[in-house]
């Protein structure tokens, strides 16, 4: 019997007093207000139970954790022909890294670098009739909850300073890649990562991939063989340049986002969320990859 409030709590008191707690991101002048010395944690268990502590309970970016969200909905919708406007492969780069970009003929090496979820954000606008509403009221769905809701003014202060993420969009529209206007779909994908939610929130959102597609209600949203390959790509591509470090420290598909925030899964076992504001220099959350590193070695369980 594992004793998950237990091994939660020493995890917070352990890492809470840590002095170096990493970086707000900046380049988003709104996350540079968030407080660093927030950090919480949240475990959903597929059998029902559920674990937390610390400031699990506080809203906040979610920044490239919703590009995870964003393909789940695109793979639904469109199944295997995403696959023709991107790739699956590991960039070994920073997500917003241009120029692999370029050598590639506009093909991003996955969904979840700006690229990939730009041309996955084009998708949802051609598919969608309200896209940002639409998809709001997905993730809303699929959580079971419908206070979740963009924050307005995080999307408008990317906007303002997404100098490289209009770059990304303009080189895949010029290599016939991006259907729809540049902000269009910039204005969508700025407002997909402004959704605020916390580690509850977002344990409950990804439930689904660690219970083979079925949301907490039972609904199924994906086939399990889609969730088998969107797991596959959390794995391989959800940290970006650290990808390996989190596989080998941690052991677990997972994502980030300059929010601070990590979401990890084993399937058919639990969902887990850490928001640590504090970034370290590949831009994922210092404190979080401490704290599940200590979770999966303290009750031994990962994929590995
Ligand atoms: N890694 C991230 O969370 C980056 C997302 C952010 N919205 C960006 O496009 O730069």
């Amino acid at each position: 019997m594992v004793e998950y409030q237990q091994i939660l709590n020493t995890i917070y008191e352990r890492l809470r007093v840590v002095k170096n707690k990493g970086e707000v991101a900046h380049y988003i002048s709104e996350l540079a207000t968030v407080d660093p010395t927030n950090f919480g944690i949240y475990l959903n268990r597929i059998k029902g139970d559920n674990f937390c502590v610390g400031n699990w309970d506080i809203p906040f970016s979610i920044q490239s954790i919703s590009k995870v969200l964003s393909f789940a909905k695109a793979f639904s919708l469109q199944k295997n022909k995403v696959f023709n406007r991107l790739d699956v492969e590991p960039s070994g780069n920073p997500f917003n890294h241009m120029a692999l970009l370029e050598l590639e003929n506009g093909i991003p090496r996955n969904p979840f670098i700006n690229s990939g979820a730009i041309v996955i954000a084009d998708i949802l606008v051609s598919e969608l009739e309200n896209p940002k509403q639409d998809f709001l009221n997905y993730v809303r769905d699929i959580t079971n909850d419908p206070t979740i809701d963009f924050d307005v003014k995080v999307a408008v202060s990317e906007a303002e300073t997404g100098y490289n993420n209009y770059a990304a969009a303009n080189l895949l529209k010029s290599f016939g890649n991006l259907q729809n206007d540049v902000e269009e779909v910039l204005d969508f994908y700025f407002h997909q990562c402004a959704i605020a939610m916390n580690c509850k929130q977002l344990s409950d959102a990804f439930y689904l991939f660690a219970n083979r597609g079925k949301c907490m209600r039972g609904i199924a949203h994906l086939t399990t063989n889609q969730v088998k390959r969107i797991n596959a790509i959390m794995l391989t591509c959800g940290f970006y340049d650290e990808a390996g470090e989190f596989a080998f420290e941690v052991g677990l598909p997972g994502k980030s986002g300059v929010g601070g925030g990590i979401v990890a899964l084993l399937p058919n076992e639990f969902t887990i969320t850490c928001w640590s504001p504090g970034l370290n220099e590949k831009g994922n959350s210092l404190l979080g990859m401490q704290a599940l590193e200590l979770f999966t070695t303290e009750t031994k369980q990962s994929i590995f």
